[in-house]
């Protein structure tokens, strides 16, 4: 379903920060993506979800080479991308559950087919009283469970992750690997970047690390 081959990336004029990065996932793959800070981890998950194109090498995602397709083309492919940004991304104006319910909403679905789906995974990551609050009034542990309900709701083909656990204390942050344990064995495929070491532990998954824009598979 992606495959990356000889990928290299640039910013400008600068250096590169990823380099000769080759991997693929299948369907069902689950992958954590490990390396210390500034190694090319978020870098990597943009040219995924397709805001960034490589400066070389090939992308495939969904079998379409995406570092040669127009911008036009790009939408649908990332309409089947679920993405948890580091900096969350919420929109500020919309409720907890409207921004939990965006993706479905933008799918065209009716409310009435989706209500109960979006209160039940609220109350999954411990939300429910906060559905109708705003995301500036959620602390950062709020609004990351906020985030990840948000790139879950419409059981994504491809998940990425950017420090999904990053805010939250270890009970929470194992009932979200529970969640994404569960997406995976409905068919998402996931590629999860993480400083917690833990997680990985618990998780028993592969690990794709990045050292200096390198990959190696662990
Ligand atoms: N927009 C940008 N313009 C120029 N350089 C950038 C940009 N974004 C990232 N970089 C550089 O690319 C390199 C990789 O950064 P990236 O954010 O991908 O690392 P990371 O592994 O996700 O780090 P962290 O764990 O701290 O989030 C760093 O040297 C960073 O300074």
């Amino acid at each position: 379903m992606l495959r990356l081959e000889n990928v290299g990336l640039r910013y400008g004029e600068g250096p590169e920060v990823l380099r000769d990065v080759s991997f693929a996932l299948r369907t069902g793959d689950f992958y954590f993506l490990t390396g210390p800070s500034g190694a090319g981890k978020s870098s990597l998950l943009k040219l995924l979800f397709l805001a960034l194109k490589p400066t070389r090498g090939t992308l495939r995602i969904f079998g379409e080479d995406v570092g040669n397709l127009s911008h036009n083309k790009l939408p649908p492919i990332r309409r089947r991308i679920g993405v948890v940004f580091q900096e969350f991304r919420l929109l500020d104006h919309l409720s907890t559950y409207d921004n939990v319910a965006l993706p479905l909403r933008v799918a065209g679905k009716s409310e009435s087919t989706y209500r109960r789906d979006v209160m039940d995974l609220l109350d999954w990551v411990g939300l429910a009283q906060k559905s109708a609050d705003l995301p500036p009034v959620l602390s950062g542990g709020e609004k990351q469970r906020a985030a990840i309900a948000r790139a879950v709701i419409a059981k994504p083909q491809l998940l990425l992750a950017d420090e999904p656990t990053g805010n939250v204390d270890p009970v929470l942050a194992k009932r979200l690997l529970h969640l994404f344990v569960e997406l995976n064995r409905l068919g998402t495929t996931m590629l999860i970047a993480t400083h917690d070491k833990g997680l990985v532990r618990q998780a028993e998954r592969p690990v794709l690390h990045l050292e200096q824009g390198i990959m190696n598979l662990q």
